[in-house]
């Protein structure tokens, strides 16, 4: 149904990101839920690629339709539309959430009080990332934000005991949106003296990651909806310190010049 010529411009392709991201699911669930979607299929790739192809198709003005989610770079590089979803496949409003491994609050206060009190907005992390996405190091573009943000750094290391050392594992998935926020706690916890670790996995693997006790928390567990599997597999074994960004969305993204309104139109 909706407007032929879409599908047929885009080879009823979808250009996704990594397999395991709960996106990823949720374009699968889809299209099965809209029938108009029966013949598409949803391309895995990775976050750069996925960026990389839009950024092409932009250039050209020719349609795309990508996995995308807010807080990104994208919107500020493109003029992007969310395609309305009223089969709600994609959720409400999310929030990213800190959990953390048992036993970290007993064995690592501070660090736990720095994961527990770390909040930032949609346009904290927005820096960071274009930053990043312009050529920036993560690392690099992190500790530039820490430095220029030191009061709302001392709000999250309130009431931290400097250590002298100690070793911290985060464990992150390379969504520009992890990349950056994991990178800014990493210099965090090292200015009041950890030795920090990012530890770069799938989706699945850094809740197990945390779960196991292999890592000692993230940053990047995208709740209610998008990983709801895994809270549901790891949840009972995992210490959720609550949201850390609020005002998130996942869903499907097209460049404005794109005829369609809603997932129904393709
Ligand atoms: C790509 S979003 C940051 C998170 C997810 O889809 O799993």
């Amino acid at each position: 149904g909706g407007n032929e010529g879409i599908g047929e411009q885009v080879d009823y392709k979808i250009i996704g990101i990594e397999p395991g991201a709960g996106i990823m699911q949720a374009t699968e669930t889809a299209l099965e839920e809209y029938e108009n979607l029966a013949d598409w299929s949803l391309v895995e790739s990775s976050s750069a690629a996925m960026a990389s192809e839009l950024q092409k198709a932009y250039d050209k003005k020719e349609p795309i339709i990508v996995t995308g989610w807010t807080p990104h770079w994208k919107f500020a590089k493109f003029d992007l539309k969310y395609l309305e979803d009223p089969k709600g496949v994609y959720g409400e409003a999310e929030v990213i959430q800190t959990l953390v491994r048992e036993g970290l609050q007993e064995e690592q206060p501070s660090a736990y009080t720095v994961l527990d009190q770390f909040f930032w907005t949609p346009d904290d992390m927005a820096n960071v990332m274009v930053e990043i996405q312009e050529g920036a190091d993560p690392a690099e573009a992190a500790a530039a934000w820490v430095e220029e943000n030191s009061d709302k750094v001392a709000e999250w290391t309130n009431g931290a005991e400097e250590v002298d050392g100690e070793k911290i594992k985060l464990a992150y998935v390379a969504w520009d949106s992890e990349i950056a926020s994991t990178n800014v706690v990493g210099k965090v916890l090292e200015s009041i003296g950890y030795d920090v670790d990012l530890l770069q996995l799938d989706a699945g693997p850094m809740f197990a990651a945390v779960a196991e006790g292999d890592a000692d928390g993230m940053v990047a567990a995208w709740l209610p909806g998008t990983h709801a599997s895994y809270m549901e597999e790891y949840g009972d074994k995992l210490v959720d310190l609550g949201p850390n960004l609020e005002g998130a969305a996942i869903g499907l993204v097209v460049p404005t010049y794109v005829e369609a309104d809603s997932i129904e139109d393709l």
